[in-house]
């Protein structure tokens, strides 16, 4: 099979993005392909998969032009995904997919308002729900409390003192599965000042990663909840192993992500695998 892909990150969670406007080239997309793909020693290596087509081609009911189909590096798919958004619309704009510099993204979780400016994208990543606190536990036996929040998809975010108390991560932390029946990315996140704060994530079907928006985005909000109504900051600063990336909580009740994305390569693949 012969088709065409590109590269690009968002703060250095990466993904292969392949054009199938019509969803004639890559079908149903098999998730035995996209693990291959992302796989970094028999593929290209990435995070995930953003396959660029149309609403319409996949059945579903969007205003927006364009579908952001997200697939994990497992195969997995899940209804959201902060940086691949903007890795999405950043290659929309650079092929002229789009015509303005302020576009609908169709995504599993709704469709999202995209903002291009410049370097930085701004995405309104909409609604979010909060729960209470459950156990997570990293391979090195480290047990903390993590709050759930979900921001499209699932969220369990612990704070802790120093970075490191994640361990490894080189195995999913155990979760309580009654609360995260679909799976959950967890979040490690220390506090650095009034307003900002550091995170390190492990993520459902991914592993751990240089960055995640809809991570970054539950840190922010889990946050603001210790911080509590008075002390909550507007904005938060999230500083991930890639880079950093902003988070609003406005007062409609949305959460809205900037950072940057940039596509870095492209190619056609004989795929013979
Ligand atoms: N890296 C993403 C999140 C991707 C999906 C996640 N692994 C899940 O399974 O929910 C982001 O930037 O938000």
């Amino acid at each position: 099979m012969t088709f065409s892909w590109l590269k690009g990150h968002g703060t250095e969670n990466d993904f292969v993005l392949l054009p199938d406007h019509d969803g004639s080239l890559h079908g149903e997309l098999d998730a035995q392909f996209v693990a291959a793909l992302c796989d970094r020693r028999r593929g290209i290596g990435a995070d995930g998969v953003l396959r660029v087509i149309t609403p319409a081609a996949l059945g579903i009911d969007s205003d927006a032009a364009w579908f952001m189909d997200y697939r994990n590096a497992d195969g997995s798919i899940s209804e959201m995904c902060g940086n691949g958004v903007r890795v999405f619309a950043r290659h929309l704009l650079e092929e002229g997919l789009v015509s303005d510099d302020e576009f609908l993204v169709g995504t599993r979780d709704g469709d999202k308002r995209v903002v291009v400016d410049g370097d930085q994208i701004r995405v309104d990543m909409g609604d979010y729900v909060t729960g209470g606190t459950s156990k997570v536990t990293t391979a090195e036996g480290a047990t903390l409390e993590a709050r759930e929040v979900h921001t499209g998809n699932p969220h369990a975010v612990a704070f802790v003192d120093d970075l490191s108390s994640a361990g490894a991560l080189l195995s999913e932390p155990e979760f309580d599965r009654s609360v995260y029946p679909e799976g959950v990315n967890i979040e490690f996140v220390a506090r650095r000042a009034h307003g900002h704060v550091a995170m390190r994530v492990h993520e459902r079907g991914s592993g751990e990663t240089r960055s995640c928006g809809t991570g970054a985005c539950a840190v922010a909000i889990a946050t603001a909840l210790a911080d509590g109504q008075d002390a909550a900051a507007p904005r938060y600063r999230v500083d991930v192993p890639g880079g950093t990336v902003l988070v609003d909580l406005t007062s409609d009740g949305h959460v809205h992500l900037t950072g940057p994305a940039v596509i870095v390569a492209s190619g056609t693949m004989e795929w013979r695998a």
